[in-house]
């Protein structure tokens, strides 16, 4: 028996694949919902409280949402939680070319989890961050802009990683690390 169930609210297959076998040895069993909640503008914090409420409303009942973002160091954190618009009209060499004009690449991904124990609640928000570079795409283009994102100290994009190193040392490990201190408080 698992020790803790909760609903992931997501439409993306990858990042489901990715929070059940970052959790996979925690004793936390996630069950999912592809739900299309519309997503506020705004900063990474905002557009992740509003999901998750909506998300809680929706299930009337406690649930977990995550929302990812690509920040530019150059852009000064654009594209940020519009990556996936930019992704979908530039396309892999687009997000590269951006910065044709910048000499600093640095970019850090932020995945941000929010909890809601329920409608009504204020939804409480994990956070983690991975930092590296954006580079011309390498790898296998499965997931995302995984092709363009090189974590620094390891010379490869995650697209060039299995999947095990990346979850080793991705945004989304460090974000789940926080929200599994959080479960476990819960528990006692
Ligand atoms: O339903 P939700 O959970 O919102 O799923 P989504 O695919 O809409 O996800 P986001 O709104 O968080 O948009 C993030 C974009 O970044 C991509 N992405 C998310 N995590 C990634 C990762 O770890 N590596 C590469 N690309 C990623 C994802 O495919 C989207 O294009
Ligand atoms: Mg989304």
């Amino acid at each position: 028996m698992a020790d803790k169930r909760l609903v992931f609210v997501t439409g993306n297959p990858m990042k489901l694949q990715e929070v059940r076998a970052i959790l996979s040895q925690s004793g936390v069993e996630i069950d999912s919902q592809n739900l299309d909640i519309p997503e506020l503008q705004g900063t990474t914090q905002e557009i992740a409280i509003d999901k998750c409420r909506r998300a809680a409303e929706i299930l009337q009942g406690p649930c977990i949402t995550e929302d990812t973002a690509l920040c530019y160091e150059a852009l000064n954190g654009l594209p940020g939680p519009y990556i996936k618009y930019f992704l979908k009209e530039c396309g892999l060499e687009g997000l590269n070319k951006l910065l044709a004009g910048f000499e600093n690449k640095n970019a850090y991904a932020l995945c941000t989890f929010a909890y809601s124990a329920g409608p009504g609640t204020e939804p409480i928000l994990f956070e983690g961050r991975t930092y590296g570079k954006i580079v011309p795409p390498r790898g296998a283009g499965k997931f995302g802009w995984n092709p363009v994102f090189e974590a620094d100290g390891t010379g490869k994009t995650f697209a060039e990683m299995t999947e095990d190193e990346k979850n080793a040392i991705s945004h989304r490990f460090r974000a789940l690390e926080k929200l599994k201190v959080h479960l476990q408080s819960l528990k006692s």
